[in-house]
């Protein structure tokens, strides 16, 4: 099984150094035609209108639109979230084209801006129960996005309770516990929609390989239950452990 990463900008390069990791190669994509070589496809993190604008100038965006719509598993993070995103808020003047085909509502930079950058630790009960692990997962945030609401058919896989005096963007559909002074807003960082999984964190700047390892399921489980494509197999290109070369990114952490 080959997976894609689009690899026009943003974080590619992290994301095949994480499915290595796991023993997949990733293969780069910058063309339309590309895509037809691959079962699964990654659309990293990044700047979304950067992004928007090269897969506009490579007409990438009729494809991609195709890849999702034929069922084929793809993995947004952040940026790639904002893509898969059917509707998108907070978005640079005239707005950007996008993927679509998960349904749900993203506000582009909900947690803020480059400096407003944090970490933490996050509560991942559906990832746990798949992968195993510790019950948290420590998210990377950067201008992160968060879903706003969501369709029936998304299941929300994580939740980030930020303090309400903290929340720069409030919509009526996001989760609010009002307990005196204890006020949290339950933003939804991590949602999954039939073939469509998406991030507002980067998994691919940890060490921990449990969300790529969850999206090669995922991708298992609909090329089995699809019976006809079979795009190859796994490759393995190295090792599987856990690589040290991994830098932290050194960014402030959210409080
Ligand atoms: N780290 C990221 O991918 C940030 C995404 C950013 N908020 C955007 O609009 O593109």
């Amino acid at each position: 099984m080959t997976v894609g990463v689009l690899a026009l900008q943003g974080s590619f390069n992290e994301h095949i150094a994480a499915l290595r990791r796991l023993g997949v190669q990733g293969i780069e994509i910058r063309k339309a035609e590309q895509l037809l070589t691959v079962s699964s496809l990654i659309i990293p993190g990044g700047e979304s209108t950067t992004m928007a604008k090269l897969a506009e100038y490579h007409n990438l965006f009729p494809a991609l639109r195709e890849f999702v719509k034929t069922g084929k598993p793809v993995w947004g993070t952040c940026a790639g979230l904002i893509f898969l995103a059917d509707r998108a808020v907070g978005q640079k003047e005239g707005g950007q084209e996008l993927v679509g085909g998960l349904d749900c509502t993203v506000h582009r930079n909900f947690f803020g801006s480059q400096i407003q950058s944090f970490e933490a630790d996050i509560s991942v009960p559906i990832l746990t129960s798949k992968e195993g692990g510790p019950e948290t997962y420590r998210g990377v945030f950067i201008r992160a996005p968060a879903v706003l609401d969501v369709g029936p058919d998304v299941e929300v896989l994580a939740h980030y309770p930020v303090p309400s005096n903290k929340v720069l963007y409030s919509s009526s559909t996001v989760q609010i516990q009002e307990e005196d002074a204890l006020l949290e807003t339950n933003v939804i960082v991590a949602v999954k929609q039939r073939n469509l999984l998406a991030t507002a964190f980067h998994p691919e700047l940890t060490a921990d390989t449990r969300w790529h390892s969850y999206f090669m399921k995922m991708a298992k489980e609909m090329e089995q239950g699809a019976s006809s494509s079979s795009g190859g197999t796994i490759v393995s290109v190295g090792e599987t452990s856990v690589g040290t070369e991994q830098t932290k990114p050194d960014i402030p952490i959210y409080q």
